[in-house]
């Protein structure tokens, strides 16, 4: 554990009445880094993002962000420090298009002003690959480009933190490689990510190190390749016996 790490969760833990969901989970995620996060279904892991990013309180722990504690800090305040996420289920306003939608995010997730807010969308949208799409309804959209949309609101509000909740799943290979190829982008222009996801070879594309859960309990955490040799994460997330 380092006093350096631009995220710091702290035994953290969760219950919901007395259904255990995370037990004093602690990890650290670096400025710059990918962190991928595994885990069954039902590990956590959302409800992990969750107490992140404000949306629900911990039970016990502590999550730190730029050395400071997030306590009870509400979302839009998270999200105006610095944390952006998306949603497994995005959730466009699907009457409004592309570009109305990256609006709304910049306006009130970033605090931008109207004018300040049109040229960052532009420049957001074009690094999502949608500049084509912008005065499509987000109702209208394909698969890929909802989920270009659900990342393109994320980092909408300019997030030094940016966490993406199974943004890969139901793409076929080669549209996970373009999204992919996105996540890097966005991770070498500094912006430091974790990610949630069930495509493992997307996750091993761009991670540099991957954390497990398991019934609520971090069951490894390390490099990619340590992590998936791990007999314990065979066993409990990819069904292998050792
Ligand atoms: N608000 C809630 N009230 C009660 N139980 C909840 C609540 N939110 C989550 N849970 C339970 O907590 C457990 C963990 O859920 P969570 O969504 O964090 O898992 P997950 O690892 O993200 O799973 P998946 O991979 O399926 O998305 C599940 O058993 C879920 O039913």
């Amino acid at each position: 554990m380092s006093q350096n790490a631009f995220l710091q969760a702290r035994d953290v833990s969760k219950s919901f009445g007395a259904v255990r969901v995370l037990h004093e989970v602690s990890f650290d995620v670096y400025r710059g880094e990918v962190l991928g996060i595994l885990g069954p279904n039902g590990a956590g892991k959302t409800t992990l993002f969750n107490m992140i990013s404000g949306d629900i309180k911990p039970s016990g722990g502590e999550i730190r962000l730029g050395g400071t504690a997030l306590g009870g800090e509400p979302p839009f305040k998270r999200c105006r420090m610095g944390i952006g996420r998306t949603y497994q289920i995005p959730r466009p306003y699907s009457g409004m298009t592309t570009f109305e939608n990256l609006l709304v995010a910049a306006a009130f997730g970033g605090g931008r002003s109207e004018r300040d807010a049109y040229a960052f969308c532009a420049q957001v949208l074009t690094e999502c690959e949608l500049a084509s799409k912008a005065n499509t309804p987000s109702g209208s959209l394909t698969l890929l480009d909802r989920k270009r949309l659900e990342l393109a609101r994320a980092l909408a509000s300019d997030p030094k933190l940016l966490l993406l909740d199974e943004i890969a799943g139901g793409l076929t290979e080669e549209e996970s490689q373009s999204l992919v190829a996105l996540v890097r982008r966005i991770r070498d222009r500094g912006v430091t990510i974790v990610w949630i996801e069930h495509v493992l070879h997307a996750l091993m594309a761009v991670a540099d190190r991957l954390l497990v859960l398991n019934f609520g309990e971090k069951i490894a955490e390390g490099l990619p390749q340590e992590v998936i040799a791990n007999p314990e994460v065979k066993r409990v997330y990819m069904g292998v016996e050792a």
